[in-house]
């Protein structure tokens, strides 16, 4: 910890001068959370002159005191107050009541667990196929390419209503829009020379004419027929889904698939009970933390932590950090079947919580239930690599072994 006379002042808590959107951070956050959480409930970064949450008493607060900690002014570093944002704001993730209000209610209803129902057998079928494909290939395989990539792509883009043409701009797209949340470093200036035309396509599938009948897209427009939102705001919320609907579930499966292979005895609890299945979802959601980390805008002078954040100030919720507080978790660094991961905040908490973690938790839950029921072991045949993303804590190879049940 290193004090900086001139600010210290100003932010009368301790300071960090970790690069928290690093390689070195990014390639591995722990070290530096559970200095974070030892260092204080708030602590400054200069290297962003934003504040840092890294306790799970203070995330949680931050995440349910929406009035005081704002999305409108952007959940990114950049504050849209002074800067101009790169897209459109969201209408959700980056909105506050009442704008937000409408909005999330008609994602909520499209994005409903009883919603869902009517898709569950599809995408359960849809795994079987996948995972019988795995074991006729030898079951060696580079999970996320063939697998966490392969499963969210063949059911999400269908259950939009997407065009065929075209959708290999989703994950470039996803990757993107997280990379800009954080600080303009060579994450995202790698993706600057393309995004704009992946940004157009993207553009293009939100409009009503491109969604086939019965998607989520054609719903959130049947809503603005109905009056529930504006049709300005339709095309709009579609774009929110395209956003978040891929990457972070392709993590959430690499996340899953990694934590029960280097975890063999909890792959095999899992086999034994298959109801735990959905626990375990959210125990690797918990473990990993997908997404890692959001920003809000401090609306007023707030108390919180025994200290004051002054009006202005951009917050960093650190998600991933929160989620291995051993103040709030028992052994946090252990992915442990037998645990009750409710509470974590892995899909937000409060206001913003995820509209599309029930979408998420099926994606999974289908492939799952369909690799316990063929695959006796999934084992670790290499090593993971990881691909770095300012927001996304994600994979990109896991070479592994799915022996046949
Ligand atoms: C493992 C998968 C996922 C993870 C870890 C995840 C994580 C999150 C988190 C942490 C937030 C809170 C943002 C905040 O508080 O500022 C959020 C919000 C949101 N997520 Fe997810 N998400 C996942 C999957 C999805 C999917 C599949 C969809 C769409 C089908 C989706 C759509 C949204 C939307 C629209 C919001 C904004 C909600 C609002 O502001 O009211 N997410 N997600
Ligand atoms: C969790 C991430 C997320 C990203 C983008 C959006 C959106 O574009 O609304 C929502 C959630």
């Amino acid at each position: 910890m290193t004090a900086h006379p001139d600010t210290a002042a100003r932010h009368d808590v301790p300071q960090l001068d970790d690069d928290p959107f690093g390689p070195q951070l990014l390639e591995d956050p722990h070290d530096f959370h559970a200095r974070l959480r030892d260092s204080g409930p708030v602590v400054h970064l200069p290297k962003y002159d934003v504040y840092a949450l890294g306790r799970y008493a203070e995330v949680r607060a931050a995440l349910s005191d929406w009035q005081r900690f704002i999305s409108s002014a952007g959940v990114g570093l950049t504050n849209f107050r002074t800067e101009t944002p790169w897209r459109p704001p969201s209408l959700l993730l980056e909105a506050d009541p009442p704008h937000h209000d409408a909005p999330r209610a008609v994602l909520t209803n499209v994005l409903s667990m009883r919603a869902l129902r009517r898709l569950r057998e599809q995408w359960f079928a849809d795994a079987e196929v996948l995972a019988d494909e795995v074991l006729q290939r030898g079951g060696e395989i580079d999970a996320v390419s063939e697998l966490a990539e392969v499963f969210p792509l063949r059911v999400f883009p269908d259950a939009v209503g997407l065009q065929k043409e075209g959708r290999e701009n989703l994950l470039p797209y996803g990757s993107f829009a997280f990379n800009a949340f954080g600080p303009r470093n060579a994450l995202v200036e790698a993706g600057e020379a393309t995004i704009g035309a992946v940004s157009a396509w993207i553009g293009e599938q939100c409009a009503r004419d491109r969604l086939a009948e019965g998607g989520f897209g054609a719903q959130i427009w049947a809503a603005a027929d109905r009056g529930d939102i504006t049709h300005e705001q339709a095309p709009l919320m579609v774009r929110s889904l395209l956003t978040a609907g891929v990457d972070t579930t392709v993590n959430g499966i690499s996340a899953v698939l990694y934590s029960l292979a280097s975890h063999p005895e909890q792959y095999e609890l899992l086999r034994e009970h298959p109801a735990l299945i959905r626990v375990a979802f959210d125990e690797a959601v918990r473990f990993e933390s997908p997404v890692q980390t959001f920003f809000r805008l401090a609306d007023d002078d707030v108390p919180i932590g025994g200290t004051v954040i002054e009006a202005g100030s951009k917050i960093l919720m650190f998600l991933g950090s929160a989620n291995r507080d051993p103040q709030r978790w028992d052994d946090p660094d252990r992915f442990d079947l037998r645990r009750d991961p409710s509470g974590h905040v892995g899909f937000g908490f409060g206001l913003h919580q995820c509209a599309g973690q029930h979408v998420a938790r099926l994606e999974a839950e289908a492939l799952l239930t369909a690799l316990v029921q063929r695959v006796r072991r999934i084992e670790l045949t290499g090593t993971p690599r990881r691909k770095h993303n300012n927001t996304l804590r994600a994979w990109d190879s896991l070479p592994m072994r799915f022996l046949p049940a």
